[in-house]
């Protein structure tokens, strides 16, 4: 329900001037994360921006989000989806699906079934390979500049393809796809962080005057082309002509939904592809690019690297390697992960949410679908809630007292309430797995001419750092045979 005061009609939320026509279009930085961050700090914590003929509403204090995410929950659970997101997914996903039947049949089937903790168990060994073949590339080329967030990446993206079709193609097929996919993934996510005059004059997106649209339309269909011989491939195993690993993946899960066809809200072919797709797009960039700036805030913290390595071979030893059961007793490592994404939450704007209709937050008038940013980066670096903001500094998270759920509105890197992240329980493993394994297999050195690491960010659909991040690992384990492959 919106929160409507009888009384007094409520004032429009305060902003900065723009130009006829086209608004504070003009006047936008590139980094918009701190940009909103100042208009707040000018203008209070509910801002409105005339983006066109869109509205744009930046919401940025722990109360106000908390009217938002939860006090109206359902109003704003819609969102407002840009013009090439939805050529990407049909709007048959869950990312970009408005609120209603459809996204809570896809939901459902991704967290209760998908993404549970039952069926992660089961994929354990799909991650533990690609997480042993990262730390034996790394050992080979050890003492010299590797580019860590290119290899997390590629990591993290043959873990998620794994668990996706993993034993629908096998052997060099499955590299082949890995390789395309990286690049067809690049390209669409660069595109889905311009701003898109198609968005702001929706009249005008037929004209496509920035050529957006156009270009994003080859990865997607080269994207839709993988997927689809995926779906082939695993139609043909069914009727046994195909190979198969005897590993279980979310491909074969899918296709048995189905055919099981249960539901009054049907799982068509169209959702199975923008369900793969969410998991690649959505499950890749932000899980490899949390670990790329945690282990460069470590680097930079040499007491918190020690401190680290210090519990991990008190709980795994120094003659033995990590495991995911390892985890759950590893309480540092998990305030480094929650400190990483208080000040890099890789998210930080969140996916923008809409109102289905007209209501109030902290007073002021939000008109009906206009584009909500929720600036979870400003509230995670409020220096009234926060001390030292721009320290990094994990101790603050031991207490227990912020997690990942979304239920306290100072920290929330993976959003709160029915549209939060459909992930938490993927990322939460293969984060932390992987900055374990790496902080307990390797110390890390900065290169030989600088002193510290540059953690400037760039804003994105993913908040990336500005500059790769090129290290050096050095060895901690006397035993090579640590580092095979596969052990
Ligand atoms: C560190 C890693 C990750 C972070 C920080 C993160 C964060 C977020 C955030 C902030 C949102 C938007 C919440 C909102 O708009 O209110 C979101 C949405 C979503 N995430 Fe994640 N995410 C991560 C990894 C993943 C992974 C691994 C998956 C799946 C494989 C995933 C799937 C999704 C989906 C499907 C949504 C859309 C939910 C909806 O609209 O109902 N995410 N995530």
């Amino acid at each position: 329900m919106c929160i409507r005061s009888k009384k007094a009609k409520p004032r429009s939320p305060p902003g900065p001037r723009g130009l006829p026509l086209v608004g504070n279009l003009p006047f936008l930085e590139s980094e918009l994360h701190s940009y909103f961050a100042k208009l707040s700090r000018t203008y209070g914590p509910v801002v409105k921006l005339q983006l066109g003929n869109k509205i744009g509403i930046v919401v940025s204090s722990p109360s106000t989000v908390r009217e938002v995410l939860k006090d109206q929950d359902i109003t704003f659970a819609n969102r407002d989806a840009p013009v090439v997101g939805l050529l990407a997914t049909g709007g048959h996903d869950i990312v970009w699906s408005p609120y209603g039947p459809q996204w809570r049949m896809l939901r459902k089937v991704c967290v209760l079934k998908m993404l549970s903790n039952a069926t992660l168990d089961k994929m354990y060994s799909l991650r533990r390979r690609e997480t042993r073949k990262a730390v034996y590339y790394l050992y080979v080329n050890a003492g010299a500049p590797v580019n860590l967030g290119e290899q997390m990446f590629l990591t993290i993206l043959n873990v998620v393809t794994k668990m996706l079709w993993g034993s629908t193609v096998v052997g060099d097929a499955g590299a082949n796809v890995g390789a395309e996919l990286k690049q067809v993934m690049s390209e669409i996510t660069e595109i889905l962080g311009l701003p898109n005059i198609s968005d702001f004059f929706p009249v005008l997106a037929p004209l496509d005057l920035q050529g957006l649209y156009k270009r994003i339309s080859k990865p997607v269909e080269k994207l839709n082309g993988i997927i689809d011989n995926m779906i082939d491939q695993r139609l043909k195993m069914v009727k046994g002509s195909g190979e198969s690993s005897g590993e279980v993946d979310f491909l074969q899960f899918l296709m048995q939904l189905k055919d099981e066809n249960d539901s009054k809200t049907p799982l068509t072919l169209d959702h199975i592809k923008a369900l793969l797709l969410d998991m690649v797009i959505g499950g890749t960039d932000t899980s490899s690019t949390s670990i790329e700036f945690t282990l460069a805030e470590v680097i930079n913290n040499p007491e918190v690297m020690r401190k680290a390595q210090k519990e991990l071979d008190e709980v795994v030893g120094k003659d033995n390697i990590v495991e995911e059961s390892h985890i759950h007793k590893l309480p540092y490592l998990l305030a480094i992960m929650k400190e990483s994404l208080r000040l890099h939450p890789v998210l930080p704007l969140l996916v923008p949410h809409s109102p289905a209709e007209a209501c109030t937050v902290g007073g002021y008038a939000i008109p009906k679908g206009c584009r909500v940013f929720i600036n979870a980066w400003a509230v995670h670096r409020d220096p009234s809630i926060w001390e030292n903001p721009s320290e990094f500094n994990p101790d603050r998270f031991l207490d227990g007292q912020w997690d990942f759920s979304g239920n306290d509105f100072s920290y929330f890197p993976f959003g709160s309430g029915r549209r939060m992240c459909a992930g938490i329980a993927m990322a939460e493993r293969m984060v932390l797995y992987s900055i374990a394994t790496l902080l307990h297999s390797f110390d890390w050195k900065v290169q030989e001419d600088k002193n510290k690491l540059d953690l400037s960010e760039k804003f994105g659909i993913v908040l990336k750092l500005k500059n790769p991040l090129v290290v050096v690992p050095i060895p901690r384990f006397t035993n090579p045979a640590l580092y095979q492959s596969e052990l």
